[in-house]
């Protein structure tokens, strides 16, 4: 099936059983309801875009059309949802433009949104804000601050915020690059001043070495366990000095979905607070794709910290995201031609 020249992603294979069942007459065209236009890049193309989301979405009508960077993208599809994660300021305006002349598609996400939490430090503003009623939980985030540009300054600075030791480091930027995501723990403030700024400090929270992984996918939220960095002890913090790196510390970290955890350290946050967390963040933040990597801080029953948030993250490691994700452009359409006059 070809769409203004762009190749879909049925195969040839595919396009040949389909012209030939069609051709004898005994089956109908499949529906196609739904264009999806995609820029990704080609890791994010091999996490996502795998057989089995395509093939239910085929049977959805969902159609996934590989977008041109090289043509302009008002002369490409046309488009019922844009899908778009790809890094740098032209291509941020060539999305925002777009979004400008064709109210009628609907671009996930906006990029001014994701621009907002691919930096450190407003990443978490929304959720310090928040204010969530403590009912179930308290949600805070780790106390920070910024590196913009003197490191020498950093331990005066340290102390004046009142961070205590451990310390982490990573770089103010996210950028899709392995660099920023690299990550120091520092076991004393002046070692802070060999980094390269601009970077955030931030209290190491001691959380029994697992974290949360919440993923959100319009209104719908699921949440799974993945190991994460030991505690460190206080006898530890008294013993070692210096700076350590954490090359993407948290793409390596393995699931502990079926790990015999200790059941007050794996104990999942209640569903509750995730969905109130959820539709706050979705709202203030106006993005419909991201995750939340939250953590429990050791010792307590409902203190929880959110350490990071990430748009569009790897939903291909998300269970059933292949029927989540599907049913969310559904709903997208439903909700786009339920807002028509008149429809
Ligand atoms: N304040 C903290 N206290 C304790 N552990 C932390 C803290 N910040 C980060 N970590 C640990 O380091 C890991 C990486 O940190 P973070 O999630 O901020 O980095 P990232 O590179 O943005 O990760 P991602 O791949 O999820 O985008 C976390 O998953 C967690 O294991
Ligand atoms: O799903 P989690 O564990 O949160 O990790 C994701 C990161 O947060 C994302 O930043 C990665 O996507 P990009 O490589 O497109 O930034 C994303 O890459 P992927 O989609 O290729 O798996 C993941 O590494
Ligand atoms: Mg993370
Ligand atoms: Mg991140």
């Amino acid at each position: 099936m070809r769409l203004n020249g762009e190749i879909s992603d049925i195969d040839e294979e595919d396009e040949e059983r389909e012209a030939d069942v069609n051709s004898i007459g005994v089956a109908f065209p499949l529906p196609q309801k739904l264009v999806v236009g995609y820029a990704l890049t080609s890791k994010k193309k091999k996490s996502f875009l795998q057989p089995k989301l395509l093939c239910l979405a085929r049977n959805k009508g969902i159609l996934f059309v590989d977008i041109d960077r090289n043509r302009p993208l008002s002369d490409q599809g046309p488009f019922d949802v844009v899908l778009h994660k790809l890094a740098g300021k032209e291509w941020c305006q060539v999305v925002e433009d777009y979004r400008l002349k064709h109210p009628e598609v609907i671009v996930l996400d906006p990029p001014h949104a994701i621009q907002h939490v691919y930096n450190r430090e407003s990443m978490l503003e929304d959720v310090a804000d928040l204010n969530l009623p403590e009912c179930y939980g308290k949600v805070d985030v780790p106390r920070q601050l910024v590196v913009a540009e003197d490191p020498l300054s950093i331990p005066v600075d340290v102390t004046k915020a009142g961070l205590k030791l451990p310390l982490v480091a990573k770089p103010l930027f996210v950028d899709g690059s392995a660099k920023s995501h690299e990550l120091f723990i520092a076991y004393d403030e002046y070692s802070l001043s060999k980094l390269e700024p601009p970077f955030v400090v931030q209290e190491f929270i001691n959380h029994g070495g697992v974290l949360f992984k919440v993923y959100v996918i319009g209104e719908t939220i699921k949440v799974v366990r993945r190991f994460s960095l030991p505690d460190v002890s206080k006898p530890e913090l008294s013993k070692i000095a210096g700076v350590f790196r954490f090359p993407r510390v948290s793409c390596a970290a393995a699931s502990a979905e079926d790990a015999n955890l200790d059941p007050a350290v794996a104990e999942l946050p209640p569903t509750p607070l995730l969905e109130r967390l959820a539709k706050e963040l979705r709202r203030r933040l106006g993005l419909r794709l991201f995750n939340i990597d939250m953590i429990r801080e050791n010792g307590t029953r409902d203190l929880y910290y959110v350490i990071d948030i990430n748009y569009f993250p790897g939903f291909g490691k998300m269970p059933e995201y292949e029927h989540i994700f599907t049913d969310f452009l559904l709903s997208l359409m439903h909700s786009k031609y339920k807002k028509r006059p008149g429809i």
